[in-house]
């Protein structure tokens, strides 16, 4: 049973604003936060289940010397091939649900689940709205290569990889739009709680 009445469901696309959102939600607000991000990172933890199913997948090349995942090997893998996308999300997913479906029993009146594949898991009905944070096609190319330092055809595959941003924002209960500058982004925040 949930037990909050008040599940934001905050998605959107790679590098459009998410994480920004969600640090104001948690200092500002004061909310609780659960993260799919995070979950993702714990699922592939050195020695869990789905760490030896990669291992025995992709072999030895796949990790670092201290035995950790390299997670930008993994992305370039991952990002190019929609085969092996789909078996790494076979591995992660399930975890991550189990991981949400504890979070929505915990007894806050309100928190919010930050989940970048809301749509393209088909998750949607874990929350009780769903909030999509938007900008430019090209502020999220620019914004993507400089901050994880990609080349402009490594940022496109990531970008590729997902469903597209209007068609998130045709299917948002509330549309942050993120194309102007972080004051108003988090006008809209404020008026959306
Ligand atoms: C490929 C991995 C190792 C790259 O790690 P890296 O540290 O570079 O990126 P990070 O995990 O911080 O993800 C950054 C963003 O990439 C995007 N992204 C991640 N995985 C996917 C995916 N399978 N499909 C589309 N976009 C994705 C999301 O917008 C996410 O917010 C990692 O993203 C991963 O394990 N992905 C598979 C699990 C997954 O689907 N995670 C998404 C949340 S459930
Ligand atoms: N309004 C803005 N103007 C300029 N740069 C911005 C703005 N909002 C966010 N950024 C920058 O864009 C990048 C992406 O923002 P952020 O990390 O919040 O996105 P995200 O959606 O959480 O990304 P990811 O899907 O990879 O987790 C960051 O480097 C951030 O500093």
């Amino acid at each position: 049973m949930i037990s909050q009445s008040r599940i934001i469901g905050l998605t959107g696309g790679i590098a459009t604003g998410k994480s920004t959102v969600t640090h104001y939600l948690a200092t500002h607000h004061h909310l609780p936060i659960f993260d799919a991000d995070i979950y993702a990172r714990d699922a592939v933890e050195t020695g869990s289940p789905v760490y030896q199913a990669i291992a025995q997948r992709y072999g030895a090349d796949l990790f670092l010397e201290d035995g950790t995942l390299n997670r930008k090997k993994l992305g370039e893998i991952i990002f190019n091939n929609v085969e092996e996308r789909t078996w790494v999300e076979q591995q992660i997913h399930p975890y991550v649900r189990d991981r949400f479906a504890e979070a929505i029993q915990k007894p806050y009146p309100t928190i919010v689940c930050v989940i970048p594949l809301l749509f393209e898991a088909g998750i949607t009905n874990l929350v009780t709205e769903i909030w999509v944070v938007i900008c430019s096609p090209q502020q999220q190319l620019e914004r993507l290569m400089q901050r994880n330092q990609l080349t402009r055809e490594q940022a496109l595959a990531r970008i590729n990889s997902q469903m597209s941003l209007a068609e998130k924002a045709s299917r948002a209960d509330v549309v942050l739009d993120n194309s102007s500058t972080l004051e108003t982004l988090l006008q809209q925040v404020d008026a959306a709680l």
